[in-house]
């Protein structure tokens, strides 16, 4: 029997927990991503991860943990999420191109009374990018559904210069919090 539901339709978040260790059974529910005018961008990021865990708990029997998560790309106070389009991508890339940003991961663990949300934020600094950069990164069907519009663990990792915090947050969970977290949960 599986140890969590995975309450997430992101491949590499079910990738993460399988290199954890963790087995997981997949639940799918549809949150709305939409940031409330009062919340500041760490807030938005673990009301939504918490959102998923809850809302993926609903569709179980309750007979284990259900993990959610979230991840957005932060450049001030302006949360940078999935490019609508090809238009869209470039406002994106040209506020990240040549600049650092922060990428915040929520993760949330929810089963009956018991909650708990972590959130690892970590400095991604990034290359200039051109505008024949961006036309190719586009043409390469890799930004499309990713948080900022870039993944790090493929061809956007190209224009990724430095990076402080955790890797594996950027990609999707970050693996030593989350591992800490379902320990709390499951003995
Ligand atoms: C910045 C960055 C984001 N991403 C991804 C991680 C997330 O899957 C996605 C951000 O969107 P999310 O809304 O966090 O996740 P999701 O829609 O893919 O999956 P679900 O909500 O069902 O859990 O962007 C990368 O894969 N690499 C990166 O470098």
């Amino acid at each position: 029997m599986a140890q969590v539901y995975l309450a997430s339709a992101s491949p590499r978040r079910a990738e993460l927990l399988t290199q954890l260790g963790v087995s997981y059974e997949l639940v799918l529910p549809n949150i709305p991503e939409q940031r409330l005018g009062s919340e500041d961008p760490e807030q938005y990021v673990r009301r939504l991860a918490l959102a998923k865990a809850r809302a993926g708990e609903a569709l179980t029997a309750g007979d284990k943990p259900v993990l959610g998560s979230d991840t957005i790309v932060v450049m001030g106070e302006n949360v940078l999420e999935k490019p609508l389009d090809f238009n869209d991508a470039c406002r994106i890339w040209r506020q990240l191109s040549a600049k650092k940003h922060q990428v915040m991961t929520a993760v949330a663990l929810v089963h009956g009374d018991l909650e708990q949300v972590v959130c690892v934020i970590t400095e991604v600094e990034f290359a200039h990018l051109s505008e024949s950069d961006m036309q190719q990164y586009w043409d390469s069907g890799e930004p499309q559904d990713k948080a900022g519009a870039y993944g790090i663990q493929g061809l956007g990792g190209q224009f990724v210069v430095a990076i402080n915090g955790s890797y594996s947050a950027v990609v999707g969970l970050p693996l030593h919090q989350t591992k800490a977290l379902i320990k709390q949960f499951i003995q």
